[in-house]
């Protein structure tokens, strides 16, 4: 499995790879082979006294001990390569994902219920489709737990996560989007018209359905990534801002709607 994880990275000579959770290395030191240089974060101090003593005198491997939550990551391209710790995977892709990253592609391996989640469609969650906006997030196979040692409770997957090549929406509008989409999808299911209905006039919605080639009826959740990216530019160009849903600090609050 490690060996198809690395292949599956296309690692070359100028990359830089993380290992998220590099636990002893049996990830960071096959990953050192193909890469210029790898950053193996792990917090556990016993594992990271091992993992250093492998390393032993390979240059390329950096071994930082410490919460990976509080690593500040490269400021030019770099992958990722991990096996994570399952409970912290949505704090993880929202620091790599979430936000304007120089993050290219990772593979990934994930519990396989996240797995789905981040993957599976309509997308109802305005988190993970914010990260789809930017990634292009895919299953590649299910692992069984008796493939790790300890087994874990639970099924796992390989996951790969590519950056998209051409989105729309430029990265720097991510917090703004993020805002958009939390309004408009805090009831997935509502009609196309009625959860767009604050933002865009009554002749706006018309066109823009027939523009996004969709039923002004269809339930919110089912537009696909390119429809997100039409609906959200639509708003920039032709609402007016006063309509623009603000970011709003703290992303459990639920977003006030206005009375109809
Ligand atoms: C699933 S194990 C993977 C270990 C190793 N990469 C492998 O594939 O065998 C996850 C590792 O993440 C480490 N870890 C858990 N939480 C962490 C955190 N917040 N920051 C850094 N490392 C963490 C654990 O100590 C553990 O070594």
């Amino acid at each position: 499995m490690i060996k198809e994880l690395v292949s599956l990275a296309k690692l070359q000579e100028s990359d830089t790879v993380l290992d998220l959770g590099a636990g002893t290395g049996a990830l960071a030191i096959p990953l050192a082979e193909k890469a210029g240089k790898v950053i193996a974060i792990e917090n556990d101090p016993v594992s990271v006294e091992k993992l250093k003593s492998r390393a032993g005198e390979k240059a390329n491997v950096i071994v930082k001990q410490l919460d990976l939550l509080q690593y500040q990551p490269p400021s030019s391209p770099f992958c990722i390569v991990a096996n994570i710790p399952f409970s912290i995977t949505t704090p993880i892709f929202e620091k790599f994902l979430g936000h304007s990253s120089f993050l290219e592609r990772a593979v990934l391996i994930l519990e396989k219920g996240a797995a789905k989640r981040f993957t599976s469609f309509p997308v109802t969650n305005p988190q993970i489709l914010a990260w789809r906006m930017w990634y292009d997030i895919r299953i590649k196979r299910t692992v069984m737990p008796e493939c790790f040692s300890p087994p874990p409770s639970v099924e796992a997957a390989v996951v790969t996560v590519y950056r998209r090549k051409n989105p729309a929406i430029p990265s720097g509008h991510r917090g703004k989007f993020k805002a958009f989409v939390s309004y408009v999808l805090h009831d997935p299911r509502q009609p196309f018209f009625e959860a767009v209905g604050d933002i865009f006039t009554s002749p706006q919605i018309a066109k823009l359905a027939k523009a996004l080639r969709m039923d002004r009826a269809q339930p919110i959740c089912s537009l696909n990534v390119q429809q997100w990216e039409e609906l959200y530019l639509a708003m920039l160009q032709h609402a007016a801002p006063y309509r623009w849903p603000k970011a709003r600090k703290g992303s459990s609050k639920s977003y006030p709607r206005r009375k109809r």
